[in-house]
């Protein structure tokens, strides 16, 4: 059986820009681009695994939209993973890098300067035809 990973990521806003974080090169699919976020924990809810990997991750508290803005799933060598993605909003603080190689703010018509994981392609795609 396909191991199923359920992940949430955060397609935070701040000024018309996306936080994009790219992932360190020692973890899987090290150095590909991601919306910060991860693993789903028993008795949470998406919005609830959502915050709190930002709080452990970044160091923010953010508001988390109540509907997914996309769900798509992806087989890798490694599992499938269910990845839902929600538009989040800064309530506190500045974005710090403590897993991330690298954290940058984009455009949506800028997103597809860099190279994503395979599946956050649909929220990407989505995202730059929003075109704000
Ligand atoms: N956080 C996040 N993970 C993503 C995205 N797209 C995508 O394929 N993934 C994958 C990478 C990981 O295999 C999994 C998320 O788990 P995670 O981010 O908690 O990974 P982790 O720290 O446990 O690191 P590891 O399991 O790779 O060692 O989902 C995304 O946009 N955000």
């Amino acid at each position: 059986m396909l191991k199923q990973i359920n992940v949430v990521g955060a397609i935070l806003i701040q000024h018309h820009q996306i936080l994009c974080a790219k992932r360190g090169g020692n973890k899987s699919l090290g150095g590909l681009w991601e919306f910060p976020g991860g693993k789903i924990e028993p008795n949470e809810t998406p919005q609830q695994a959502l915050k709190r990997e930002l709080q452990e991750e970044l160091r923010i508290d953010v508001t988390v939209e109540d509907t997914p803005f996309e769900k798509t799933s992806y087989v890798y060598d490694f599992g499938q993973v269910n990845l839902t993605t929600f538009l989040c909003h800064l309530n506190h603080g500045t974005p710090k890098l403590t897993e991330h190689e690298a954290i940058l703010w984009l455009a949506p018509h800028e997103l597809n300067q860099l190279k994503w994981a395979p599946a956050d392609i649909p929220t990407v795609q989505k995202l730059i035809q929003l075109n704000w």
